[in-house]
């Protein structure tokens, strides 16, 4: 059954078409990969799918209702969250208040409560840190809790950008890059990561990631793009033999010698 479905997704910048008449289902709790080369409209279709960008035409449902026209809270607050391909925390502010913010628009606690100091809101906002922690415990950065986010490593940034993600509870999670910059080391933790968090958090998952060995050990199925357009899906053994990819990546002449 698919979670989220894409119909005839165009956008236009001007001139240029970033993505062209897109269709796709994902289905729900999959790790569903898109793929290729720089400049084929990835992030730009990231970006329609959490409404920092109107789509020209098209339609985006989540779970069998649209999206398009939503803010990017509202979408947030339906159960589509991301990480982004350049990390966006909150530097100066603690790791703890960034899994917070992430947190945030799921607690009931209105800003007058907070100011005046209601029981409840007070109430709420200790169990929220309790989770929050418990968050980063299981992210694995537990112990920088109270540094700032902006001292972290950048492969603890980009785990950290995930545990504000899945603060939200969502049903879809999208990671734009999320092994990007990352050692051996830090993509098997991620990978062994997001395998987790499918399965514990029952979160569908969507990652745009150029890191191939990644994409095809992970990845349950994966979309093509090229120059805007969808140019071949299925599981990654075909994704791995199609012509027409291996063509995107590496240019008409790879195919042809071999
Ligand atoms: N806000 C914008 N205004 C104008 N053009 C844009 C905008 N955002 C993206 N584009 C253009 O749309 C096309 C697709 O860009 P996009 O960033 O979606 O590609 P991508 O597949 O994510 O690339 P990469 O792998 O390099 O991140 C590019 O030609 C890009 O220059």
């Amino acid at each position: 059954m698919s979670i989220l479905e894409v119909k005839n997704l165009t956008k236009q910048f001007g001139g240029l078409t970033a993505t062209s008449d897109i269709s796709m289902g994902v289905e729900k709790n999959s790790i569903t990969a898109v793929i290729g080369p720089n400049g084929a409209g990835k992030t730009t279709f990231f970006n329609m799918i959490t409404a920092v960008y109107r789509p020209t035409s098209g339609d985006i449902l989540l779970n069998g209702k649209s999206l398009v026209g939503l803010k990017p809270h509202q979408v947030s607050k339906f159960g589509i969250t991301r990480t982004f391909q350049n990390i966006r925390l909150f530097n100066e502010q603690t790791v703890l208040d960034n899994v917070l913010v992430g947190m945030h628009q799921r607690l009931k606690g209105h800003w007058v409560g907070t100011l005046l100091h209601f029981p409840n809101v007070k109430r709420e906002e200790e169990n929220a840190k309790i989770e929050a922690y418990k968050i980063l415990e299981y992210v694995g950065l537990e112990e920088y809790v109270n540094e700032n986010a902006g001292n972290l490593a950048y492969g603890a940034q980009r785990r950290l950008e995930i545990a504000r993600a899945i603060a939200a509870k969502p049903k879809v999670l999208l990671l734009d890059e999320p092994a990007a910059g990352m050692n051996p080391k830090e993509t098997q933790k991620l990978t062994d990561l997001i395998h987790d968090m499918r399965t514990r958090l029952d979160v569908t998952i969507i990652l745009i990631e150029h890191d191939m060995k990644l994409v095809m050990k992970i990845s349950d199925f994966i979309y093509v793009l090229d120059h805007g357009e969808l140019i071949a899906s299925g599981v990654p053994e075909e994704i791995r033999n199609n012509k027409r990819v291996i063509e995107a990546y590496l240019g008409k002449g790879a195919v042809l010698n071999g």
